[in-house]
């Protein structure tokens, strides 16, 4: 495929008085893994509803894999893989019969579908229980199957709301592990919603929505250095000739914190070495700390993923 995955321009959706979408532009690149972060009712549902042709625009366009998502739905619904929270498998079924009902909705031929449910069953490390019932299976062997089961009609950019949620952290970072193999395998673009911030991390960009409009998108890199200088605190056996080395030989003001000395600098792991080697007082001990996505999201939105999360009445799943 040429161009981006996903083209959003001036995309805006209006309820009424409230304006939930208001006019955002962003593009996604193809084999890129998206995360899409905001705090509740930022929009965020809203726009992958728009994306995946579930609500019509107010006006603006959007495209999914080359196709517009109002003039050309239908061949938008064929490019793309639907994994929502809540699980939709049915129980009572196999692993296989679940696939082989879905690959029918689609329309994907049978043989075609038999080989295909093989080894993407193959892939996702389920093959040996394809003939059990899906209600024997853990949370995160149904996440894996759901997955799976998105990619059956050989979408081109799949969707993945809040694929995680409720699972332990060892089952999450096997769905991850089995995201980035998905990548490599299927060379495809991945765009999911989460409200875990180390989940954000295995994103190659991410976007923060907040009232309606894209906060902030970047590389999670990159959007941590802009927030903030890394931090360091160290420990040394004279902390006033110390002060006034890093003053003197380093220009920086150091502030004291508990037993240690802190300070920032632009890029901590090359600073580290210069420090220990020009200091001229002994350390005893480092600390170091780079900005967080936490710290990005917090410094953008005025709020913290954790609060976001959950409003009052509300469980984190
Ligand atoms: N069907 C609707 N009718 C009226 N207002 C709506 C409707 N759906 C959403 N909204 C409003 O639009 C805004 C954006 O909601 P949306 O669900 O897109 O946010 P979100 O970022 O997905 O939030 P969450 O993280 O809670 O799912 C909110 O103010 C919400 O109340």
């Amino acid at each position: 495929m040429t161009g981006p995955a996903i083209a959003v321009e001036r995309l805006t959706k209006r309820y009424g008085d409230v304006e939930a979408v208001r006019g955002i532009d962003f593009e996604v690149a193809d084999g890129e893994v998206f995360g899409f972060l905001g705090p509740n009712g930022a929009g965020k549902s809203t726009t992958i509803n728009m994306l995946c042709t579930l609500l019509t625009p107010t006006s603006g366009r959007a495209s999914v894999a080359g196709h517009d998502v109002v003039a050309r739905r239908d061949r938008v619904r064929r490019s793309l893989g639907l994994v929502f929270q809540e699980s939709t498998l049915d129980g009572y079924l196999t692993a296989v019969q679940n696939l082989r009902f879905h690959a029918d909705l689609y329309g994907v031929p049978r043989a075609a579908a038999t080989e295909r449910i093989g080894s993407l069953l193959e892939l996702a490390g389920l093959w040996e229980r394809r003939d059990d019932l899906v209600s024997t299976f853990s949370g995160g062997m149904r996440r894996r199957l759901e997955i799976v089961r998105g990619l059956l009609h050989t979408p081109r950019v799949l969707f993945l709301d809040e694929p995680t949620i409720g699972l332990d952290p060892q089952t999450r970072a096997a769905i991850w592990d089995h995201v980035h193999e998905l990548r490599l395998r299927e060379r495809i673009t991945v765009f999911l919603t989460t409200h875990y911030m180390q989940e954000a991390e295995h994103c190659d960009r991410v976007a923060i929505m907040d009232h309606g409009a894209i906060a902030v998108i970047g590389a999670p890199d990159a959007l941590k250095s802009a927030v903030g200088e890394d931090r360091l605190w160290i420990r040394t056996a004279d902390d006033g000739a110390a002060e006034a080395a890093l003053r003197e030989r380093f220009g920086l003001e150091a502030a004291r914190q508990g037993d240690a000395l802190t300070f920032t600098v632009p890029e901590g792991e090359s600073f580290l070495p210069r420090l220990i080697a020009g200091l001229g007082v002994p350390i005893s001990s480092v600390q170091f700390a780079r900005p967080t996505l936490e710290d990005v999201f917090l410094a953008h939105t005025g709020t913290t993923i954790r609060d976001a999360a959950t409003p009052a009445g509300a469980t984190a799943g």
